[in-house]
């Protein structure tokens, strides 16, 4: 669907006759609007016949992910692409460095890109780059609206590898523009400009574990400097970062099992979706019976399970004063491909086909998390993103347009 600016220079005349005044005419035909109209906007003048009109598909719909660092944003991305179909990759030709990812549908942006202070500058400052001191609120402000609006950017790039402020990218407007980082929600400009919000509360338990697992495996650090540093940045992280879950459409939470008595390995996990009620574009999932309560473990002769097994919850509660629906899921899977039976389960789900989310997670299965509720709540939040997206460009179809004589 795609909604048209109608140029023409015939005389446009209301009473015409295929014009309802009221009713919703959308006959659209390539590049050919028949007719259009709506109940709520008076539209003064119409056309008689058919009037070429120029595609405007240039809204961008934009996604907020907030999260620290290290706690899986990056997989989640992954995720939600590959729900869209097609690879993100870095610009084209551009900065080796460049943290932005571009797929036909999607384009993510890093907000650490929106660093004022480079290394040596927070450093000297003495400030992390969790302190709002370190980061250009108003020029992310201005260019994120600049790319709602369908106008390109040239946004900057913060250099991870050197600590540096690299020359600026272009960035153009994407269908979908994901803006991912330390702060897509706190302030309260860039809040307003998202569509949908997720934050990713990794709690410190787990955070701890995926940060020994990444940074002593994979990049030689410390277990001392891992500690030191999540430390260090706690203070910040619980006073600029933390509060942004407030604002989330969908939270992700993250948390040691309770099936296992005194777990401290974080290896099974226990992850929570939090959805909000009363979202435009997003209806909660549910299990079984839209908001009831309900536990239930799926273990038996429809899906095998070792210890600790596995047991999901759902029901409504209240988070930070709004009404929400939770599903929670504890332990994880054995065999991926019996996720089926548990998908069966779920409804809501925004799937195009029967088994989507199983097909997708299958797809995945070597991404973190494809065993447990992270990978199937992320997965399940990109499937609801793109209905989302579907649907305002649905709603957007239908909105009335002047013409222009
Ligand atoms: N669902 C998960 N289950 C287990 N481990 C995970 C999960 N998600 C992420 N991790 C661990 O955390 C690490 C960081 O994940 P990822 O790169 O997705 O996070 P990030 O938020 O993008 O990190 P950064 O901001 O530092 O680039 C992974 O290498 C993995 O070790
Ligand atoms: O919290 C972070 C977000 O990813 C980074 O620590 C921040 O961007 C600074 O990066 P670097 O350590 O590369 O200087």
């Amino acid at each position: 669907m795609a909604i048209c600016t109608v140029y023409t220079s015939q005389s446009l005349n209301s009473t015409c006759s295929i014009y309802t005044p009221g009713k919703t005419h959308l006959g659209f035909n390539q590049k050919h609007l028949v007719f259009y109209s709506s109940s709520k906007k008076t539209i003064r003048r119409a056309a008689t016949g058919v009037i070429t009109c120029s595609v405007d598909d240039s809204r961008t719909v934009v996604i907020g992910l907030a999260a620290d660092s290290g706690c899986g944003k990056s997989t989640f991305m992954r995720r939600l692409t590959s729900v869209f179909g097609g690879a993100a990759e870095p610009p084209k030709g551009g900065n080796p460095d460049s943290n932005t990812l571009i797929s036909d549908t999607t384009t993510v942006i890093c907000l650490d890109d929106y660093h004022s202070l480079d290394r040596t500058g927070r450093k000297e400052k003495g400030v992390t780059a969790l302190d709002p001191r370190a980061n250009n609120f108003d020029l992310m402000y201005e260019q994120v609206k600049a790319l709602k609006d369908g106008k390109a950017v040239e946004k900057p790039i913060y250099n991870h590898v050197t600590g540096l402020l690299d020359p600026p990218e272009l960035i153009k407007p994407p269908k979908i523009l994901v803006i991912e980082g330390l702060h897509p929600m706190f302030d309260e400009r860039v809040r307003d400009l998202l569509d949908f919000s997720i934050y990713l509360d990794i709690s410190n338990e787990v955070k701890f574990a995926w940060k020994i697992q990444r940074d002593m495996a994979e990049r030689g650090h410390s277990l001392e400097s891992i500690k030191a540093s999540i430390e260090a940045r706690k203070p910040d992280f619980d006073a600029y970062i933390d509060p942004q879950k407030q604002y989330a459409d969908a939270v992700i939470e993250v948390l040691p099992t309770q099936l296992i008595p005194d777990d401290n390995e974080g290896k099974v996990l226990r992850v929570k979706l939090i959805m909000k009620e009363g979202v435009n574009y997003f209806s909660p999932v549910y299990l079984f019976d839209e908001g009831s309560t309900i536990s239930w473990i799926p273990c038996g002769r429809k899906l095998t399970c070792s210890y600790p097994g596995i047991k999901f919850f759902y029901c409504p509660e209240t988070y930070f004063g709004h009404e929400v629906s939770v599903l929670e899921m504890d332990g994880q899977f054995d065999r991926l491909d019996e996720l089926i039976y548990v998908e069966s389960h779920l409804s809501n789900i925004s799937t195009k086909f029967y088994g989507e989310i199983t097909q997708q997670m299958l797809k995945h299965a070597d991404f973190p998390g494809s065993n447990n509720g992270t990978g199937l709540f992320q997965t399940i939040i990109g499937l609801k993103i793109r209905d989302l997206y579907e649907q305002i460009f649905a709603s957007k179809a239908k909105t009335p347009v002047e013409a222009k004589a």
